[in-house]
């Protein structure tokens, strides 16, 4: 485990050539490390002022002109003391200042998210926090980093807080009731619909999760049918790119292929895939399967029919999609066809005509309503907790009914203790672990 007395470092930008790179140390012995590398720097320095500083070797040879700064504990992103030497980004130069500093025995390198583990045990952030730097890290769409953004700066910090609150409060009155029943008379009036409403709420952020794992993931989204319908001329419009062969010949896709976009800012993996139909040829029979297995794991399934398609076959095909949600279009909308029974969108790969539209109605399907960017990113960890502390709030609301103010009151205790994981008032080192080490080291 951590000692959190121990000073540790790390280079906070990435191990690559760069206009500056920076190297980071946090702990007591932070500034006496830090100065001995830039000596010119004064024994005591401004606190968050930036100094132009020459950083020396052992013998005083010079290696770099940089900016040093310092953070006096506990007004820094550690709560410890903190320094940063801001050198070019040489990552040779680097390494030779990260080894300087290692030569003290105060100091280690730094764990991955140690830094940020540190700014959690130090109280400067809650765990939501502290998770939501390392979804910015590693967001690769507008829509996460917004999210993620919104989740550094406290949203759903705010909304656990929001419920832990009112559930401390509850629970000592209930407390309050148990053990001081004449002086605590009354405070457990009301304590079912109070329940009520927190209850509906953890339910509410719950039901998040998906919209998190959307954006921090990015949507799914497969485009199928049967075989030349223009499944991979759409393909290559909504990429922009000739990426997927195109030919007259029906069964020319044979696996399926991925293709990144950004819509709207939210990520989404595009996957054209093998035409399907009776009877294919043995190679063209495993893109099938494929096919088949891809639409069970996407998030949205884009059926593209050809122009003279019926509302049977539309149905029947709709069925390939199994679970998965189907928006139908008829695709080569460009050619004449025959009136349509049921209107479905119109598109044409080849001129790109209803492709915006197409576009507009994915996005649609995917999110109803609200912008991607807006959305609490509650992790499957969170949702996880958030129904541990639902499904006990619901055997409180039951207790508040039939049971006695014991039980009422052990049901707000564990639904509270739920919260908890996701804030991190209630929490294990193992968990701890765990987390921080999806972190990069350095963060
Ligand atoms: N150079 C540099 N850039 C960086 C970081 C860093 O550590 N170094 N960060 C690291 O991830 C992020 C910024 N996060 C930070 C969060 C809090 C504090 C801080 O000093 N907080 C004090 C004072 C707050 C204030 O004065 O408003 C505090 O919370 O008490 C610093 C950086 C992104 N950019
Ligand atoms: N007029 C017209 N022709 C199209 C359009 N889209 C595709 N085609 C033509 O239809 C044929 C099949 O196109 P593909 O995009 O390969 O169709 P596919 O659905 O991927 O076919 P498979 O991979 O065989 O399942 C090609 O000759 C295309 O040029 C369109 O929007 N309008
Ligand atoms: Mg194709």
């Amino acid at each position: 485990m951590t000692t959190p007395s121990a000073t540790i470092v790390a280079l906070a930008t990435a191990p690559a050539a760069g206009a500056v790179g920076i190297l980071r140390l946090s702990g007591p012995a932070a500034l006496a490390v830090g100065r001995a590398l830039a000596p010119g720097v004064p024994e005591a320095p401004t606190p968050r002022h930036a100094y132009l500083a020459t950083f020396v070797d052992a013998a005083g040879g010079v290696l770099d002109e940089g900016l040093f700064l310092y953070f006096r504990g506990p007004q820094s992103f550690t709560g410890e003391d903190v320094v940063e030497l801001q050198a070019h980004g040489s990552p040779r130069l680097l390494r030779l200042l990260l080894a300087r500093t290692l030569e003290d025995g105060r100091v280690r390198p730094a764990l991955p998210g140690e830094f940020t583990r540190r700014a959690f045990l130090n109280g400067r952030i809650d765990l939501t926090r502290a998770e939501a730097v390392a979804d910015l890290v590693a967001a690769d769409s507008e829509a996460a980093v917004r999210a993620a953004a919104a989740g550094v700066s406290g949203a759903l910090a705010k909304r656990i807080h929001a419920l832990e609150e009112p559930l401390r409060a509850l629970h000592a009155d209930l407390e309050g009731v148990l053990n001081f029943p004449d002086e605590a008379e009354g405070a457990d009036a009301e304590a079912g619909p109070r329940v009520t409403t927190l209850r509906a709420e953890a339910e509410s952020l719950r039901a998040e999760v998906g919209r998190g794992r959307l954006v921090r993931q990015g949507a799914r989204v497969a485009l199928y049918g049967p075989v030349n319908a223009g499944k991979s001329t759409l393909f290559n419009r909504l990429v922009g790119e000739d990426r997927a062969l195109v030919d007259a010949e029906p069964g020319t896709t044979r696996d399926a292929l991925e293709a990144r976009v950004e819509w709207d800012g939210l990520g989404v993996t595009l996957y054209d895939t093998a035409g399907l139909r009776e009877a294919p040829g043995r190679v063209e029979a495993l893109g099938i399967a494929r096919t088949r297995g891809l639409l069970a794991a996407v998030d949205l399934a884009v059926l593209v029919l050809p122009p003279d398609a019926s509302g049977d076959e539309a149905t029947s095909w709709t069925r390939e999609a199994g679970a998965t949600p189907v928006l139908v279009v008829t695709g080569k909308c460009d050619v004449a066809s025959p009136p349509l029974p049921s209107p479905r969108p119109r598109v044409s790969g080849l001129t790109g005509a209803g492709v915006d539209a197409l576009r507009t109605s994915v996005l649609a399907r995917l999110w109803g309503g609200g912008t991607p960017s807006a959305v609490a990113l509650v992790s499957e960890r969170h949702a996880d907790a958030l129904r541990r502390a639902a499904e006990a709030l619901g055997r409180a609301e039951e207790a508040s009914r039939v049971s006695t103010l014991e039980v009422l009151s052990g049901e707000v205790g564990l639904a509270l203790e739920a919260l908890g994981e996701v804030s991190g008032t209630s929490v294990s080192d193992a968990l701890l672990d765990t987390l921080f080490q999806r972190f990069c080291i350095g963060k």
